[in-house]
C-alpha cells in the first residue's frame, strides 16, 4: 500500500493496538521499551506504565531467555523478520493464561525490523506474540481423535484385542508370505461351549465378563510377536500362528483349552463340564501348498465344528 492510497480516515491508533488480540512490544535499538500493548499487561499482570522507556530486559520478573534476546539483536542487524520456532521455543515471555491457573501460554513470535521515523537511520523492533496454545491443543486433540479411531477400526471394543476385520485384512497377507516363503501357516478357531445357555443362566453382563476372561486367556498364551488372535464373532475367536508346524498349533490349541478350563468358570448349565470350556478347531498349511483364504478358513471352521461334534471341550485337527 502506497502512501496515496492510505484511507483518509481519522484513526486512533493506540486504540487499534489495545484492541488487537495478540501481545504487542515495540522496543528501540538499545532494547529500551516504546510500546506495550494492552494484551501483554493482561496476560504478563504489568501495567505499561512501569517498562515504557525502561530497558525490556528489565520489564519481567524473570530473566528473559538469550535466544529471545539474540533474535531481536538478529531481526535488528538483517533487518529481516524472525521468527521464533514455537516447537523450538514454547515459553520464551513468562506469560499466562487468565484463567488464573497460573498455566503459561505457549506463544509463537515474530520479530519485525521498523523504521524509527522519528529517529533517522534508527530501527526498532516489533515483537508479536500470539497466544499457540489453542491450536496446539487442537492439533493435540486431532492426534488423539486420529490415533482412538485407528485403534477402533482394528479392534474389538469388549475384549481390547484384534477385530474380524483386521484379522481378514492381516490373514491374507500371511497366506500370501507363507506360500513365498515356503512356510507352515496354522489357524486355530476356538468357540466356548453352551454359552447360549451360559448368557440364560448367568444374565448377559456375566457372558460378557466370559467372552473377556477367555480373550484374556488366549492373549496370555501368545508367544511369539507374529502370533495374532482376534474375536471373530460373538464368542468364536481366531488364532493366526505363522511359521508353526501342525503339531505345535496342536500343541498350543490344547494349552488354550487347558488354560480356559482352569480359569474354572462356572457353567451349570454346560452339557459338557460345570466350568467353562472351549472347542477349538485346528488346520496347517504346509509349504509350498497352495490354497486359498476361505478354504482353509472353512477347512479350521470343519475341525471346529468336529470338536463340537465329539463332545466339546476338545481340540480336533483336519489336514487341508
Ligand atoms: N454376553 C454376550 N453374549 C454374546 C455376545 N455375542 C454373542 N453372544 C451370545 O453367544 C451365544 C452363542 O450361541 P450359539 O451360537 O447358539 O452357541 P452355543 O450356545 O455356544 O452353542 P455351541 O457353540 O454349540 O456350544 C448367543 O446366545 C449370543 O447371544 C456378546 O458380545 N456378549
Amino acid at each position: 500500500m502506497t502512501k496515496e492510497n492510505v484511507p483518509a480516515i481519522q484513526f486512533d491508533w493506540a486504540q487499534l493496538f489495545e484492541a488487537l488480540n495478540i501481545g504487542l512490544i515495540l522496543v528501540d535499538e538499545q532494547g529500551c521499551v516504546l510500546l506495550w500493548n494492552e494484551w501483554i499487561t493482561k496476560h504478563s499482570g504489568i501495567h505499561s506504565d512501569t517498562v515504557i522507556n525502561k530497558a525490556l530486559i528489565n520489564a519481567f520478573p524473570e530473566p528473559l531467555a538469550g535466544s529471545f534476546i539474540a533474535a531481536i539483536n538478529r531481526a535488528l542487524s538483517t533487518k529481516l523478520p524472525v521468527v521464533l520456532s514455537n516447537a523450538l521455543h514454547k515459553f520464551p515471555l513468562p506469560l499466562f493464561n487468565l484463567n488464573g491457573s497460573g498455566e503459561r501460554i505457549s506463544q509463537s513470535i515474530i520479530l519485525s525490523p521498523l523504521k524509527n521515523l522519528h529517529d533517522q537511520g534508527k530501527l526498532m523492533c516489533l515483537i508479536q506474540v500470539n497466544d499457540s496454545s489453542t491450536s496446539i491443543k487442537r492439533e493435540q486433540m486431532l492426534r488423539d481423535h486420529s490415533e482412538t479411531h485407528k485403534k477402533d477400526a482394528t479392534t474389538d471394543p469388549l475384549t481390547g484385542i484384534y477385530n474380524r476385520r483386521f484379522f481378514d485384512a492381516h490373514y491374507k497377507l500371511e497366506i500370501s508370505q507363507a506360500q513365498r516363503q515356503k512356510t507352515t501357516l496354522s489357524l486355530i478357531m476356538l468357540d466356548i461351549d453352551y454359552f447360549k445357555n451360559y448368557n440364560d443362566h448367568y444374565g448377559h453382563p456375566a457372558g460378557d465378563a466370559a467372552i473377556i476372561a477367555v480373550a484374556n486367556c488366549i492373549k496370555n498364551k501368545l508367544q511369539r510377536s507374529s502370533d495374532m488372535a482376534a474375536r471373530y464373532g460373538g464368542e468364536e475367536f481366531i488364532v493366526l500362528l505363522p511359521n508353526s508346524t501342525s503339531t505345535a498349533a496342536q500343541l498350543f490349541a490344547e494349552i488354550i483349552r487347558q488354560a480356559v478350563f482352569d480359569l474354572k468358570i462356572p457353567h451349570l448349565s454346560s452339557l459338557t463340564a460345570k466350568h467353562l470350556s472351549v472347542s477349538i478347531g485346528v488346520s496347517s498349511c504346509p509349504p509350498g501348498m497352495i490354497v486359498d483364504a476361505d478354504t482353509f478358513l472353512k477347512n479350521t471352521d470343519l475341525a471346529l465344528y468336529a470338536a463340537k461334534q465329539k463332545g466339546r471341550n476338545q481340540v480336533q485337527y483336519l489336514p487341508l
